[in-house]
């Protein structure tokens, strides 16, 4: 009998905290996306006729010219499982085979020898789907080929997980975090599918642990902890916990097990945060991509070389994010004690009115105008740190951009995510629940769409991701997602 379990995770945007997040002293704020990956995980019987080709898995990647990666599994006389990659057309995708390899051996652990054995060798077959929404691969080239404005709402006339029409090694990522939705969204489909529904924090720290080996280093982990757990001001946990196991070529799933179990040895803070109402997150890919590493090997050796300097710039760099936070919670209580002067407010402010002081908004018009000062002030001490030590973290020309931004009444303000660079912008926007604003918000967005189309020294081609609190969530049917069932046929047609 077939058995399909679905699970998708959010991609993200580091709004503060870039390169600080890499140090457990400081936090970062992430926002996880509407836009998502999907794992689909099916159990196919394998018929007596060919019970020789039992225990393989096949993973597919239909957005890619049907990319597909084969595994033998095998396992048996307690043996530990093993999935041994099968040479296909495709070249190797480390992330995938990682995420198998030690998910099943975890699994194995978790469920014991025999479950493992009937679940994944006698008889069946997995077959899997992997798919991430559009935003996560520029679209630059769909939009032109259809003679289409660089809008959200031409993003919108593009199929649901439309074929890129060239090769993963090859697309445009857009720095939403492909790598970590991915592995948080396939290691959780696999334990769903063998009806482990592990405990959050489990599941996290698996993730964590596949991410880093495939990505060959510990990062902060930012962006697998938001693909599990959804937007959150994020601490780093200490990266003694994965050194052991990292460090090991051979390991068992007990080994692993052990490791990943929730145990004080994972430090990871996350505190739950979400955009107050009527703020909206709007981001922008960008054209000349930036070397993410490069600039955080540059930075980090500039905070070894000049330890008071780089302590005065991140102590002050850490002040202005905590103000964001501040003001984002500020918001958000205000809005939850009083909706309506919440409204009011913002709407005066989207028509570019000041509270007086006595009057009842006064205190969230000054919240938002707070808000406004303190990501300039993020961006500035940005700025200065790339300058410092000749990082283009907010170059000029992404200076000029965002300056121009913030001119539209309706922005509240904006910035670079994460290590900046020319990848990508982010602004966040008034969005009025009611068209008696003046400048309703989708005139904020039209204004701003129009400026990035009419932008001459950088190539700015919006996304269509908003913000969305969520982290993982487990697929009832194939159907729930629009175009996911299709493309799970066309993989497997
Ligand atoms: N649709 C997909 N199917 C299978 N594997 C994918 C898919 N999309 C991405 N990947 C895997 O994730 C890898 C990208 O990981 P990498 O660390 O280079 O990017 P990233 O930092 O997560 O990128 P970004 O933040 O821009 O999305 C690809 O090389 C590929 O192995
Ligand atoms: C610079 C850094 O702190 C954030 C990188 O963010 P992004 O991958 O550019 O979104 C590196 C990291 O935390 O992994």
């Amino acid at each position: 009998m077939s058995r399909t379990t679905i699970v998708s995770a959010p991609g993200k945007v580091l709004l503060t905290g870039g390169y600080l997040v890499l140090d457990p002293k400081y936090t970062g704020l992430v926002i996880a996306t509407s836009s998502r990956f999907y794992s689909v995980v099916r159990t196919q019987p394998v018929s007596s006729a060919s019970q020789a080709t039992a225990g393989r898995i096949t993973v597919k990647a239909p957005q890619f010219n049907n990319a597909t990666w084969e595994y033998a599994v095998s396992t048996g006389d307690g043996a530990d499982v093993t999935v041994q990659p099968i040479a296909s057309g495709n070249g190797k995708n480390k992330f995938v085979e990682i995420a198998l390899q030690k998910t099943l051996a975890l699994i194995q652990a978790l469920k014991g020898q025999p479950q493992a054995d009937s679940i994944i060798h006698q008889g069946s077959n997995l077959e899997i789907v992997i798919v991430g929404d559009n935003d996560f691969y520029s679209q630059r080239q769909a939009l032109e080929a259809l003679s289409l404005p660089a809008t959200m709402a031409s993003l919108g006339q593009l199929e649901p997980f439309a074929a890129q029409n060239t090769t993963l090694a090859a697309v445009h990522k857009t720095g939403l975090g492909s790598s970590a939705a991915l592995i948080t969204s396939l290691v959780t489909a696999l334990l769903q599918h063998f009806e482990l529904s592990p405990d959050l924090d489990l599941v996290h720290n698996m993730a964590q642990y596949v991410h880093c080996l495939a990505q060959g280093k510990v990062g902060s982990g930012f962006d697998v902890c938001s693909a599990v757990k959804g937007s959150q001001v994020y601490r780093r946990f200490d990266e003694q916990v994965l050194r052991t196991l990292m460090d090991k070529t051979l390991v068992t799933g007990q080994e692993i097990l052990d490791t990943v179990r929730p145990s004080p040895s994972w430090t990871t803070q996350t505190t739950p945060i979400a955009l107050p109402p009527l703020l909206r997150l709007v981001l922008a890919d960008v054209d000349a991509g930036s070397d993410t590493p490069s600039f955080v090997g540059k930075v980090l050796k500039w905070r070894k070389d000049n330890p008071e300097a780089a302590l005065a710039a991140w102590t002050k760099l850490n002040d202005y994010n905590s103000a964001v936070e501040h003001c984002l919670r500020s918001l958000s209580s205000f809005a939850a004690q009083d909706p309506d002067n919440y409204r009011m407010a913002i709407r005066s402010v989207m028509n570019g009115q000041t509270a007086t002081p006595e009057s009842k908004v006064d205190h969230i018009s000054r919240a938002l105008h707070e808000l406004r000062n303190s990501l300039q002030n993020v961006r500035r001490a940005m700025k200065m740190m790339g300058q410092a030590n000749d990082v283009p973290i907010e170059p000029d020309e992404q200076t000029r951009l965002l300056d121009a931004c913030l001119e539209i009444p309706g922005v509240i303000g904006g910035g670079v995510p994460g290590a900046g660079g020319y990848d990508a912008i982010y602004l966040l926007i008034l969005e009025p629940d009611d068209s008696a604003t003046e400048a309703s918000a989708d005139s904020v967005i039209a204004e701003v769409e129009a400026l990035w189309q009419g932008w001459k020294e950088l190539s700015v081609c919006p996304l269509s991701s908003r913000a969305d609190a969520g982290g993982l969530k487990v697929v009832r049917k194939l159907e729930d997602v629009k175009g996911l069932k299709k493309a799970v046929e066309t993989a497997f047609s």
